[in-house]
């Protein structure tokens, strides 16, 4: 075949299992991703906080404040759940290719097998696979398998439902640590503070066993759109975080922990106060590694501002309100330059957007 062809064969269906060398097209030597030195988990670790610790609430406002990023345990997700969406997700990057593009993401579409969104923002290609499921998985799982597509509907279902509930429970202590009450601060949460009318969309990524890790990239540097996302990463470390002033540290798996990042919504909420987290996903030599984020967001119809709680004289918004539809389309315009693009400045006489040109700009 000849090697153009190849190429971009191997661009549309990334069967990864069958390459021996790292493609020209998957190699990082110029390292388009951000550059810093990396650390592992011995120089700095993310913190690892116990929910059922009385001081769960101060631990998570430090951790927000300073890292923009912590691991879970005793979050109240059952071991058996979290082996069962590892197992699904497995066995759905298992399926061969040409199965897999069946329920391929449509161009204008957000649901199904791909690439990663953002790789449209990068010359390189990433190692990894990617399926993304908003709203109810029956449709694509049953494009994937025909006949029994409905125990592994009803893994995702269960597991979209257990999320939820500790998304809500993570968005009290957060707001908390803030000094906002969510049943009384927060409309959206409802009058039992369930935040019930929450969005949200579960990402399968899939980081196949790579010849050549250290010039290829899993996912690029990002930081993601959400309120919080939570990212269930199975025993193959991967997961880097950026620490401003230090560099990349690794997140190493903990059995049965949950890693938490603070998305770019949480940040304007806060007015800054927790900074979203740049993080990245590297690969390894021997060993596959699969990761499954839940990334969650307000209701389509708010728009998030920082909360009238953290703002006064001395504390100007920093941020002007958005929908989270609104961002991901600024995100999916600039990328990571999206939370610039949505930042106000402050001049002697009043408000005034940082980018003024931006007022023009469509979206949603
Ligand atoms: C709700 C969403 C966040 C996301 C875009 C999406 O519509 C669904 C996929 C999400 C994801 C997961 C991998 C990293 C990321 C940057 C991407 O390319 O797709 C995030 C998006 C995001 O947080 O902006
Ligand atoms: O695989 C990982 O550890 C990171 C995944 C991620 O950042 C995402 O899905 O947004
Ligand atoms: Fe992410």
């Amino acid at each position: 075949m000849p090697s153009r062809l190849s190429d971009a064969i191997i661009r549309l269906h990334p069967d990864f299992t069958s390459l021996q060398e790292l493609p020209e097209s998957y190699a990082w030597n110029q390292r388009d991703d951000i550059d810093y030195p990396s650390f592992d988990s011995s120089a700095e670790s993310v913190p690892i906080i116990d929910l059922n610790d009385p001081n769960a609430l101060q631990n998570i406002g430090h951790a927000c404040r300073t890292w923009g990023v912590f691991q879970v345990i005793n979050h109240g997700v059952s071991t058996t759940l979290l082996d069962m969406v590892e197992s699904t997700s497995r066995t759905l990057f298992s399926l061969p290719v040409n199965q897999k593009l069946k329920a391929a993401r449509s161009p204008d579409g957000v649901s199904g097998y791909g690439f990663a969104r953002i790789s449209s923002f990068f010359s390189k290609l990433m190692w990894s696979e990617g399926f993304t499921i908003v709203g109810s998985p029956d449709e694509h799982f049953r494009q994937l398998w025909p006949h029994d597509y409905t125990n592994h509907c009803d893994v995702i279902k269960e597991y979209k439902q257990e999320m939820k509930k500790l998304a809500g429970r993570l968005m009290c202590l957060m707001l908390g640590s803030l000094g906002i009450t969510a049943k009384q601060d927060i409309k959206w949460a409802g009058p039992k503070s369930e935040f019930k009318e929450a969005s949200a969309a579960l990402q399968l990524n899939y980081y196949p066993a790579c010849p050549d890790p250290d010039r290829a990239m899993g996912l690029a540097a990002h930081t993601d759109s959400t309120l919080l996302t939570i990212l269930y990463q199975n025993s193959t470390s991967g997961l880097q975080v950026l620490k401003e002033g230090v560099g990349w540290i690794k997140v190493s798996p903990v059995p049965d922990g949950l890693v938490i990042n603070v998305g770019d919504l949480m940040h304007i909420l806060s007015n800054g106060s927790y900074p979203s987290v740049l993080h990245r996903a590297m690969v390894n030599r021997t060993r596959h590694r699969l990761s499954i984020a839940y990334l969650y967001g307000p209701p389509s119809s708010v728009k998030i501002s920082p909360h009238p709680k953290l703002v006064g004289p001395t504390h100007p918004p920093l941020y002007r309100p958005i929908t989270w539809n609104e961002y991901l389309d600024t995100k999916a315009k600039y990328f990571n330059k999206a939370l610039s693009w949505v930042r106000v400045c402050v001049p002697l006489n009043g408000l005034v957007d940082v980018n003024e040109h931006n007022n023009s700009v469509k979206v949603g």
